[in-house]
Formats: structure tokens, C-alpha cells, sequence
């Protein structure tokens, strides 16, 4: 590509030139004015308008969908419809202000507007009930969302955030934390996973497996669910000793004790349990820097039989083709976090060869906003 020089800030190619001549364009005033009049360019001038409104504007659809659930709007709903003057009785809310609410969650197709005037559920608001987890996640992000109150300052990396403190055991608490915050964690964690199980299992195949060992499995709904998947296989899971012990509890109501192992320790620490041909992670890696993936990975490596398999699943960033659920969702939760990151299937894939692994795949998934997966092996 041509290269020319850009008044002393270095070279600019042929194709930037024309994006930046193509940015002044849209970017003027006389310009849009023309476009949204223009019948070939009207289209897309609208179309424009409207993406660039949902972006500025998002943060209130968000709320409109957190005080749906918090209020209990979805609840009251899930048995048919009801007025907003019902509504606001049962979810004691002023009446003319439910109707801005069953409003604006019909605006956002979670509601739909009866003819007598009356709301009931579309079928996005119905799916929201069916979804593990999704109504507790949804009320812990008013955490997430003060953390974000102040986007300059946290991206400039000023802001003391709150959501570091909702995870204990990413910090590798153990013994000292709260039980109660211990269940909050573990529930979440665990009601999240069904959705993530479902996913990976779609998307890999551990018929030739003998024993899996899970780390980092929180109370074991990963291995339950590969359980019931495969009849034979052996299951280990290892978690932090205030986690792994509540998983007991899961394998015997699922009938799993008979061949369910749980070890209690800490990767950062003490040796990983040997026995394994498979070793699966599951949301662990982006909640750590590469220093310690990197010691997991080897670990992981060094516990393997040669042919050994190693599953990694957990939502991860677009790499070079961006997407939000990865780079503006996930990305931003770790950055709040404050101990991890999202990283691409090829990040990931990088450091699984750099640990020594081979045969690495990156299979395809359904829904990647909810989980994406990177398997590799040992030669
Ligand atoms: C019946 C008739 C007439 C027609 C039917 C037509 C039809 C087939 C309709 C389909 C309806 C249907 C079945 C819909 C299903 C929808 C589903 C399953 C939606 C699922 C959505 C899942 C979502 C939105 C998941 C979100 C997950 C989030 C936000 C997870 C966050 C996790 C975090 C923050 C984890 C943090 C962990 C840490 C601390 C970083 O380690
Ligand atoms: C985000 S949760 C994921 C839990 C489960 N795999 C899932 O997807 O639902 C991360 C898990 O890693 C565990 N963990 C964090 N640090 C650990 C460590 N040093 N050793 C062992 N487990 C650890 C946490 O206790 C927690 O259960």
C-alpha cells in the first residue's frame, strides 16, 4: 500500500487517508443533513442515528430491565397480563410510574402492549425467567454499574471498585471469608454455569476420557453436568478449601459420589492432583494475570498423561474481530475486578503451546456471549 507523509506524525497508508477523509464526511453536520435526505443515503443516515441513540442511550435500557426484575414486574407477569395499575399495587410502585415502566420495558420488546391496555410478557421477557442465574446477575451488576459511574476515571484506572470485593475467592481467600457471602458466590457462580455446561459439552466430545479433573470447579455444577452426560467417567474436582467442600452436597442429591473425588487446595500453592487424562477450567483463566496462567498451564501440563486433553471455556474477547459480549461486557467486568482479563481463543491457544501443549482447536459455539472454548493436548 502507498504511504505518504502525514504533516510530520509519521506515514499514513492510501487506506487510512480515505478513512480519515471518509470520517471528515460523516462527521459533518452539512453532510448528515444531505444524507438523511438523500433517498440513496437515507437508510443508512437513519439507521446510523438510531445505533449511535441505543449506544447513548443503553445505560437506561439496562435500568429499565434491572428494575423489571428487582421490582418483580417480570414475576408478576409470568402468569399472564396485568394493568400497570395492578402492577404497581403488587410491586408497590406510584401507578402513573409503573406505566412509564411497562412503557419503556415494552419499548424494549421485554413487555408487550395489550390492546385493553394491559402488559404481558413477550417471549424475550418470558425467556428471561427460564435463563439459570440471569436474575441474580442482572441485580449484582448495580454494583458494576457504580463502579462505572465515573467511565473516565476508571478507565484511567482511578476508581476503588467495589465489584473486586462481590468475588472473594478469586483473591484466593480461603477459611477467612463470611459463609453467607461464600453461598451468595457459590450459588451465582453455580447458577451461571448451567448455561456455560451446556455450551462446552456442545462443544467438545469426552467419550474417550476416563477422568476429568475440574479446577477451579466452585461446588461441582460443571462436573455434575458432564456426569450426566457420561455415565462412566470419573470426576475430580479441586477448588479453594472454603469452596470444594460444599460440592459433596451436589454430587450426592445427583447421585455422583460413587465416582466423584473432591480435593481442596489452591492452584497457586500445592501440587494439582494426579490421575487425569482430561483437565478442565472453566471461568478461571480470565480471573488471573499471565504470570499465574501461565504456572496453571504448566502445572496442568506436568499432571497430564502423554494425550492428556486440557479444556478451557469462559467467555473471551473478539482478538481482532471485537465483539461486545467479550470486549465490552466481559472485558470491562474483569477490568473491575481488578485481578484478571478476557482473553482471544488465540491468546489463549498462544499460552496453552507456550505450557507445552499441541493439537490446539478452537470448536465452534453457539452462543459465545455466553461461553467460548479452546481445547488442547499433550503430545
Ligand atoms: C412457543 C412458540 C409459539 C414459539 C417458540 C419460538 C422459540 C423457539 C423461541 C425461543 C425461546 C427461547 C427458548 C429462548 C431462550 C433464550 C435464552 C436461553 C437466553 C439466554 C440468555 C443468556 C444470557 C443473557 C446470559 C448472560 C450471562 C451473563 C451476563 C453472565 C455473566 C457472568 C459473569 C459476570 C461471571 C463472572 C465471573 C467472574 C467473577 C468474572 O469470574
Ligand atoms: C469464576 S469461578 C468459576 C467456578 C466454576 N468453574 C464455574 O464456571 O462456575 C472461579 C473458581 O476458581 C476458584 N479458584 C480461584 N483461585 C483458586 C486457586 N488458587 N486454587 C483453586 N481454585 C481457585 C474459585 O474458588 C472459583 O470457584
Amino acid at each position: 500500500m502507498a504511504t505518504v507523509d502525514n504533516h510530520g506524525s509519521g506515514t499514513q497508508s492510501l487506506t487510512d487517508r480515505i478513512a480519515a477523509w471518509r470520517d471528515r464526511l460523516v462527521g459533518s453536520r452539512d453532510f448528515q443533513s444531505w444524507a438523511a435526505r438523500f433517498p440513496l443515503t437515507r437508510r443508512t443516515a437513519r439507521r446510523d442515528g438510531e445505533r449511535l441513540f441505543d449506544l447513548v442511550a443503553g445505560f437506561t435500557y439496562s435500568q429499565v430491565l434491572h428494575a423489571a426484575v428487582s421490582l418483580g414486574l417480570v414475576e408478576h407477569l409470568a402468569n399472564g397480563p396485568r394493568s400497570p395499575a395492578e402492577l404497581a399495587l403488587r410491586c408497590g410502585v406510584p401507578p402513573e410510574r409503573m406505566a412509564v415502566l411497562c412503557q419503556a420495558a415494552a419499548a424494549l420488546d421485554l413487555l408487550k402492549r395489550c390492546r385493553d391496555g394491559r402488559f404481558r410478557l413477550t417471549r424475550l421477557g418470558a425467556a428471561l425467567n427460564g435463563v439459570p442465574g440471569l436474575r441474580e446477575m442482572i441485580l449484582h451488576h448495580s454494583v458494576l454499574y457504580r463502579d462505572l459511574a465515573e467511565p473516565g476515571a476508571f478507565f484511567r484506572g482511578e476508581t476503588e471498585t467495589e465489584l473486586a470485593g462481590f468475588w472473594p475467592y478469586v483473591f484466593g481467600a480461603d477459611g477467612d471469608v463470611d459463609p453467607d457471602v461464600a453461598v451468595t458466590y457459590s450459588n451465582l457462580m453455580a447458577d451461571s454455569q448451567v448455561l456455560v455446561a451446556e455450551e462446552t459439552l456442545k462443544a467438545i466430545d469426552l467419550s474417550d476420557t476416563t477422568a476429568l479433573l475440574d479446577i477451579g470447579g466452585g461446588t461441582g455444577a460443571f462436573l455434575a453436568a458432564v456426569g450426566a452426560a457420561y455415565p462412566e467417567l470419573a470426576l475430580h474436582l479441586f477448588d479453594l478449601p472454603a469452596v470444594a467442600p460444599a460440592a459433596r452436597d451436589r454430587f450426592d442429591a445427583a447421585g455422583l459420589s460413587g465416582r466423584a473425588a473432591i480435593h481442596s487446595g489452591s492452584f497457586q500453592r500445592d501440587p494439582l492432583p494426579i490421575g487425569a487424562d482430561a483437565i478442565s477450567l472453566i471461568r478461571v483463566l480470565y480471573d488471573h494475570q499471565d504470570t499465574t496462567v501461565r504456572a496453571l498451564l504448566a502445572s496442568a501440563h506436568a499432571t497430564l498423561p502423554p494425550g492428556g486433553r486440557i479444556v478451557i471455556s469462559e467467555p473471551m474477547s473478539g482478538g481482532d474481530r471485537p465483539e461486545r459480549a467479550g470486549d465490552a461486557y466481559f472485558a470491562l467486568y474483569c477490568l473491575a475486578m481488578r485481578t484478571g482479563t478476557v482473553r482471544s481463543a488465540r491468546r489463549i491457544a498462544d499460552l496453552l503451546s507456550e505450557a507445552g501443549f499441541v493439537a490446539v482447536t478452537t470448536p465452534r459455539v453457539d452462543r459465545p456471549f455466553v461461553t467460548r472454548v479452546v481445547t488442547a493436548k499433550k503430545a
